[in-house]
């Protein structure tokens, strides 16, 4: 917000003493308050940036202390869940508009961030009934200043999307991690040593902040769970290609996937959702 001159005064909290004096040592915010109400008053603006499950306690605080005609807005990685936790605890008097940067890394904390982290990304909103169009457009303008691209979308939709290009991809990530960590007990850290960089970007995601997935994955259960049951599928599909020697279904598919990569870079959007399609099931040729 500051690079890009976008905020008056940015006013900024957070939980704990050691990350409220590394705001204020690393000049993060203009000024840190040791509360969340204090925080809040006379803002035009708030973004609340805490785990999926932890929003709907931070509503409840600020709440009493928010401006007339406030934009509240949140960055979580689900909306359905956050909605149902924030939307009952806030005024009338105040625009509540969800969002989601798809922008982000491994890390978390005050050190973490970045003034080029959303330039170029997608920027998601899911705007509800009842919102003042004038004050949704003030959030898109000050989000395109951020260097983002926004889109919107309906809460239902974003969760099942973000399942497929985000959730879900994250499940694998861990628990591939998890699968080398076993095998590393047997082949005697050869598996860490000489990994190579495909599983060096698992590492990377499966370093992610335990909360912040433990709430993704509780708070998007419904859709997870329905592309893990697709991806499982899959699965099975080219495991038997492999066990029945079926080269040319697995060829053919990972031609397919290919394809669906080099569309998605040429289409200079490679924060979108990719299609899998169904793949044909494998002929057995026993
Ligand atoms: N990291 C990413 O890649 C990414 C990307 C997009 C959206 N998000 C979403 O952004 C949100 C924050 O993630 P982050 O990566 O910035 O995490 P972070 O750990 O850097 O920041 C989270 C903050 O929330 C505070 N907090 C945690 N529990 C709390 C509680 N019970 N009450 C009050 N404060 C609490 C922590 O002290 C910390 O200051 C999450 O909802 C996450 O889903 C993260
Ligand atoms: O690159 C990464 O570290 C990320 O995983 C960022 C990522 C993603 O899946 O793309 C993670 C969670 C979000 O809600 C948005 C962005």
């Amino acid at each position: 917000m500051r690079a890009h001159g976008l905020a008056g005064e940015i006013v900024g909290h957070a939980k704990s003493p050691e990350t409220r004096a590394t705001a204020v040592e690393i000049g993060l915010c203009d000024r840190v308050c040791e509360t969340a109400a204090e925080a809040v008053r006379g803002a035009d603006l708030v973004v609340l940036c805490v785990p999926v499950g932890a929003m709907g306690a931070i509503a409840a605080e600020i709440a009493p202390h928010l401006a007339v005609g406030a934009t509240i807005t949140d960055v979580g990685s689900v909306k359905q869940a956050v909605v149902e936790a924030v939307a009952p605890h806030l005024p009338p008097h105040v625009n509540f508009i969800p969002g989601h940067p798809l922008a982000g890394t491994e890390h978390s904390g005050p050190r973490s961030g970045f003034a080029s982290l959303f330039v170029n990304r997608w920027w998601l909103l899911t705007p509800l009934e009842g919102n003042d169009p004038a004050a949704v457009q003030r959030l898109r303008d000050f989000l395109t200043g951020l260097g983002a691209n926004v889109d919107e979308m309906d809460v239902q939709r974003h969760d099942l999307v973000l399942a497929v290009v985000s959730h879900t991809p994250h499940l694998i990530a861990y628990t591939m991690v998890g699968v080398a960590d076993h095998l590393r007990r047997v082949t005697q850290d050869e598996v860490i040593k000489y990994s190579a960089s495909g599983f060096r970007d698992f590492t990377r995601i499966a370093a992610s902040d335990p909360t912040m997935w433990r709430d993704v994955f509780l708070t998007n259960k419904e859709a997870t769970l329905d592309i893990l049951g697709r991806f499982t599928e899959e699965l099975f599909m080219l495991q038997r290609a492999i066990r029945m020697e079926d080269g040319a279904f697995l060829h053919d598919y990972f031609t397919r996937t290919r394809a669906i990569r080099r569309g998605i870079i040429e289409a200079g959007q490679d924060t979108a959702a990719p299609d899998f399609g169904r793949g044909v099931p494998p002929s057995d040729k026993a």
